[in-house]
């Protein structure tokens, strides 16, 4: 049978069907998707593939979900370091986007994220931020694919003036990509305390008739859970719960400040956490009680927020970090162990978006997004364990091709859908402007 490529590895991790690392083994694709998973001699004898590519340095992963980021504010890495989330928020961060972010400013932003993210092995990303239409052309021009969050604030910004016209310019965008191979959509409520109940309401009756996933910031911080339950009496989790948000398409991003019975609670509802423990670190948050939560059985998912918070966009070093930080605060060692750190990286974010039928392992009938590592550095070396080497030690300089949907879109290095040297251009012109 003749098909379009064979990619014969060292070793491949498919995440799914099963929790193991094949040796010799290929991927068979044909159409943009993964057609079968078998030993690199059986695979040679079956098929006629059109194009071969021996990895045999190599480890195949499937590509990484980054599940919660604001791809344009890579623009403005830098700008505030080391302050508070609110600190950062309303007096850095909130200002400098009042002044700067235009459609422009979120082109540039979000190629400069993209071209990261895919050096990186990111092959989808969530997003959350001003003028989603824009960050949907970047990703398709770009050839990665991404859920765009179709953002609601109670106050005016550059995008919209008030809720009801964030909603129906969202539900004019979500119509009009409906129809794109690489693109959905998610309802994108800011977060409890910039966005008021009657559209909070709204967005669960749309998100039911579009069938359409909600992704919100969420007990981010001590003090996000302190001031409404001050104010109102309840915490913004029961007030969520309460307008009905909490069901297996809500992604609530961060979930830092959860109680034992919140964590039995939210369980129960199939909602998803996005954990992004580089930011919430970083703006000393606090982290989410990760190996708590996998236990109860919610589904975890990773991101790396913002760069403005991060300060990159690296899910390599994200599942590190997130391994790390399990085993120290749980002061268990076996807490999130690197399958499951990948997992959550890949099928998890999958679940959470609801995608995992397309994307999140690499197994027969999904799509072909895939990541190659090169083992063969110094700094990978010796490899007895070849999934530890990808969690524990690999850069993401190591990433060497990755596809998405069957597209090679970096090879050997270097990008096939992004002008590395145009792009350094337009942001060192952006911070001149900003400087
Ligand atoms: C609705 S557009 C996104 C909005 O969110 C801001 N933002 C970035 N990172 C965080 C964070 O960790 N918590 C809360 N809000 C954040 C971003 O600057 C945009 O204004
Ligand atoms: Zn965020």
């Amino acid at each position: 049978m003749q098909v379009d490529l064979l990619l014969q590895a060292r070793w491949l991790i498919p995440v799914e069907p099963e929790s193991v690392t094949h040796e010799n083994y290929s991927l068979v694709i044909d159409d943009g998707k993964i057609i079968d998973v078998l030993d690199n001699a059986e695979a040679l004898q079956k098929y006629q593939p059109r194009a071969v590519e021996k990895l045999d340095r190599h480890v195949l992963i499937p590509g990484l979900i980054n599940c919660h980021t604001h791809a344009a504010m890579s623009l403005l890495s830098g700008i505030a370091d080391d302050l508070p989330l609110m600190d950062w928020l309303q007096n850095h961060i909130w200002p400098a986007e009042q002044k700067w972010v235009s459609e422009a400013f979120v082109r540039d932003g979000t190629d400069l994220a993209i071209a990261e993210m895919l050096r990186g092995g990111t092959t989808c990303f969530n997003d959350m931020y001003f003028f989603p239409d824009v960050v949907a052309q970047q990703a398709i021009a770009h050839g990665i694919r991404a859920n765009v969050g179709l953002i609601v604030f109670d106050f005016p910004t550059v995008w919209a003036e008030n809720a009801d016209v964030y909603l129906s310019k969202g539900l004019a965008l979500h119509e009009t990509l409906r129809h794109e191979r690489l693109i959905s959509t998610s309802f994108a409520p800011h977060a409890p305390y910039t966005v008021s109940d009657e559209p909070l309401r709204k967005m669960r009756t749309f998100a039911d008739e579009l069938d359409a996933t909600i992704h919100m910031h969420l007990h981010e911080t001590r003090h996000e859970v302190l001031e409404q339950q001050q104010k109102t009496g309840q915490t913004p989790l029961r007030r969520i719960s309460d307008l009905g948000l909490l069901t297996p398409s809500f992604m609530g991003v961060h979930m830092t400040q959860l109680s034992s019975e919140e964590i039995e609670f939210y369980a129960q509802t199939g909602a998803h956490i996005v954990h992004c423990p580089e930011s919430n670190l970083k703006l000393a948050s606090g982290f989410c009680p990760v190996a708590a939560c996998l236990n109860a059985g919610i589904n975890v998912a990773l991101g790396t927020d913002g760069a403005a918070s991060n300060n990159d966009q690296d899910m390599l070093a994200e599942m590190r970090t997130a391994a790390l930080l399990a085993k120290g605060v749980s002061g268990n060692a076996s807490a999130v162990s690197a399958m499951q750190a990948l997992k959550m990286a890949t099928i998890n974010g999958a679940k959470a978006l609801g995608l995992d039928d397309e994307i999140g392992s690499l197994s027969i009938g999904k799509a072909a997004d895939i990541v190659a590592i090169d083992l063969s550095d110094v700094e990978t070396q010796p490899v007895f364990n070849p999934l530890a080497q990808v969690v524990y030690a690999a850069s993401r300089h190591q990433v060497s091709d990755v596809w998405i949907a069957g597209k090679r879109v970096l090879n050997k290095r270097q990008l096939t859908t992004l002008d590395l040297h145009e792009l350094r251009h337009r942001t060192e012109a952006w911070q001149r402007r900003l400087a």
